[in-house]
């Protein structure tokens, strides 16, 4: 009685364009199931909103990939956070919502923003003619977060690596894996010594987490999985994420001239870009007991693939969804997930954009792309491997 679809949405195909699958998905039921991986899809923005909040009955502790960690070892130690469910999830959680609060990121705003301005400066010395993967939205988030971190210089060129193979690692062993699997090795190990106590300058998110293993707030054997959690997702998902604000603004002029005539929409833009682009796309779930959802029952030890990125075009949810919009609001996308596993680190992620973006209103007239963008596939990231770009200054 469930629908069933035969797409292979970790395939080049859909990786290269997911919408047509997503609506299909939408289309055929609340709950589908996909032989190819024997899981259980969510496309709709009402099942994936609910799966996101009902935490006891679809767990992370069993993985969000589609390794069920119940049956198969895991490629790395689980994240105490996003593979963890409460108990164990509380404290360092906890932690880290407090390291990462908006309060404390507010001794970061002044540097962020002089640092964006030197990098909008640098582009349009070089005549404004770039790619804005390369030369803008690789480049800021590694010129601000690592030092955020208190991350040593060398190095660093492993970071981008290790959150590719991270989010590839969500999915199945495919192509995108085995190319990955030759370096991670050396890769992983570089990761696991940047989060020793010594490694961690004074002042900066690691030495904050192990402040807080000082005070009790969690142990001394959770503080560096903990900095790891960091050097997962703080690098790779903000590059994204400044893609796509980039993408949508350079593909919609008419939204690039309103921010510059409404700098008060900045914010804004950054979350429509995360509800347009969505660039985590998927997560799993495992149904911890037999689960009731949209009308049918998962049976227990099932994987549930939610498609945030599907949910965030919902048209039961969202008017004309596939349009890139300022005049939206855009609260409630599910871009940094719901519920208890929200973004830990969504504010340093919008900071970074708002950064970026103010620099860029002020000293840029227009935005438009001068080539064909290119994708890099990823299991789990939407993202652009090339984005050719002029920008012409005001
Ligand atoms: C545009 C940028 C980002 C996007 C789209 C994004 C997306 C997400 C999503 C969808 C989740 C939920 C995962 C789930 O429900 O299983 C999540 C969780 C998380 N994110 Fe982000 N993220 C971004 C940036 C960041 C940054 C910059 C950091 C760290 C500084 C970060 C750290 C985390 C952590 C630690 C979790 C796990 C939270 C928990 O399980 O309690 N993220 N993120
Ligand atoms: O705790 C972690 O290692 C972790 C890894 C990846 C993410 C994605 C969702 C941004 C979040 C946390």
């Amino acid at each position: 009685d469930v629908p069933q679809l035969d797409d292979d949405p970790f395939g080049p195909q859909l990786l290269e364009d997911p919408h047509d699958f997503h609506a299909r998905l939408r289309d055929s039921g609340p709950v589908v199931h996909l032989p190819k991986y024997d899981v259980y899809a969510l496309g709709r923005y009402a099942e994936v909103r609910a799966a996101l909040s009902d935490w006891q009955r679809f767990i992370s502790s069993a993985g969000v990939g589609l390794t069920n960690f119940r049956t198969e070892t895991p490629w790395r130690p689980p994240s105490l956070l996003l593979e963890a469910d409460p108990p164990h999830h509380d404290a360092p959680r906890a932690v880290l919502t407090n390291v990462l609060s908006m309060r404390a990121l507010r001794r970061l705003r002044e540097q962020w923003f002089a640092d964006a301005e030197v990098l909008a400066d640098e582009v349009l010395q070089r005549g404004g003619e770039i790619d804005a993967v390369s030369e803008l939205a690789e480049v800021f988030p590694l010129r601000v977060f690592p030092d955020a971190v208190g991350l040593q210089k060398e190095g660093r060129e492993n970071l981008l690596p290790y959150g590719s193979f991270a989010f590839n690692a969500f999915g199945p062993r495919n192509a995108l894996v085995e190319a990955g699997e030759a370096t991670i090795g050396a890769v992983s190990a570089w990761i696991g010594e940047q989060c020793a106590r010594d490694r961690l300058a004074e002042g900066g998110f690691g030495a904050q987490i192990w402040a807080a293993a000082d005070r009790g707030d969690i142990t001394h054997e959770q503080a560096p999985l903990m900095v790891r959690s960091l050097l997962t997702a703080g690098v790779d998902t903000t590059v994204n994420g400044i893609s796509a604000v980039l993408y949508s603004l350079a593909s919609h002029p008419e939204q690039y001239e309103l921010l510059r005539e409404h700098p008060a929409l900045i914010r804004v833009a950054f979350d429509e870009a995360v509800r347009f682009e969505s660039p985590v796309q998927t997560f799993f779930r495992l149904a911890d007991d037999d689960v009731p959802i949209g009308g049918t029952v998962i049976e227990a030890g099932s994987k549930i693939l939610m498609f945030l990125g599907s949910a965030n075009r919902d048209p039961q949810r969202w008017d004309d969804p596939d349009r890139f919009d300022l005049r939206r609001d855009p609260s409630g996308h599910v871009g940094f997930g719901f519920g208890l596993h929200q973004c830990a680190g969504q504010h340093v992620a919008r900071l970074e954009a708002e950064a970026l973006l103010t620099a860029l209103v002020q000293r840029v007239r227009r935005i438009e792309l001068t080539g064909t963008p290119r994708r890099k596939h990823n299991n789990t990231l939407r993202a652009w491997d090339s984005l050719p770009m002029r920008f012409l200054p005001a």
